[in-house]
């Protein structure tokens, strides 16, 4: 993986640690994300099942006792660890970033599934809404999206490197359009057009 500096989201207040849970946060990370996958692919007895769903309850109830504010979790802050270290986003890792032009890769994988092997269209929608968006708001005003269209151009492979392509395509005002491709092999599979909108930082 190439490691590049990235600067924090600019809702995050400044000092806030973007590495809280050290080493141990992205083990749990991986772990829960390869749980997701065995969940989403198992064909178990159900004895399995009701050993496994105890033992999965006693971990969240361990975890539940930790639980604080948004504003304090560590998902979403650790910018180092794909998919911004959140389990629900999809775990793209960014490879380059200027202010205008952005690379990332992204492997889907079981959790991901949608029909015909391959990936679910709403999980692209969410890839795109969230490279578009964090992009969005690297270093500019904070922004929300007000549209996303995507056009899916081809079935989405699991278990296959691709690539993200995204690029500001123009800003009127407060207005920021970004578009994004996902290909693999220089085959575009799906790309996508975001409106942003800037407000008010809250
Ligand atoms: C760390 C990375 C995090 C990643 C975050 C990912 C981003 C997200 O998913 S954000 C969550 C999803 N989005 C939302 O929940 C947004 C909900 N909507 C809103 O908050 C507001 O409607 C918002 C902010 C988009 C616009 O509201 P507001 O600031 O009042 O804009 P408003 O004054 O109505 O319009 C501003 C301009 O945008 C245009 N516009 C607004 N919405 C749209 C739209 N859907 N389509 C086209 N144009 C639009 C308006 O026409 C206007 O254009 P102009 O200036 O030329 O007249």
């Amino acid at each position: 993986m190439v490691s590049i500096d990235i600067p924090p989201h600019p809702w995050w207040k400044p000092g806030l640690d973007l590495h809280r849970g050290g080493d141990s946060y992205a083990h749990l990370l991986s772990a829960t994300r390869g749980l997701l996958d065995a969940v989403a692919g198992v064909d178990a007895p159900e004895a399995v099942l009701a050993e496994v769903a105890g033992e999965v309850s006693r971990i969240a109830g361990r975890l539940n006792s930790y639980t604080t504010s948004d504003e304090s979790q560590i998902a979403g802050t650790r910018m180092d660890l794909p998919g911004r270290g959140h389990p629900l986003v999809v775990p793209y890792r960014t490879t380059s970033w200027t202010s205008v032009r952005m690379t990332a890769e992204v492997t889907f994988t079981r959790i991901h599934l949608g029909d015909g092997g391959a990936v679910h269209g709403g999980v692209t929608a969410l890839l795109f809404d969230e490279v578009l968006g964090r992009f969005a708001n690297h270093g500019r005003q904070p922004a929300r999206t007000a549209f996303l269209h995507v056009n899916y151009r081809r079935l989405v492979p699991l278990d296959v490197d691709l690539d993200i392509l995204t690029k500001v395509d123009r800003a009127e005002g407060r207005k920021l359009y970004i578009t994004a491709e996902l290909s693999h092999d220089g085959t575009v599979l799906a790309d996508a057009e975001g409106l942003f909108v800037a407000v008010s930082a809250q």
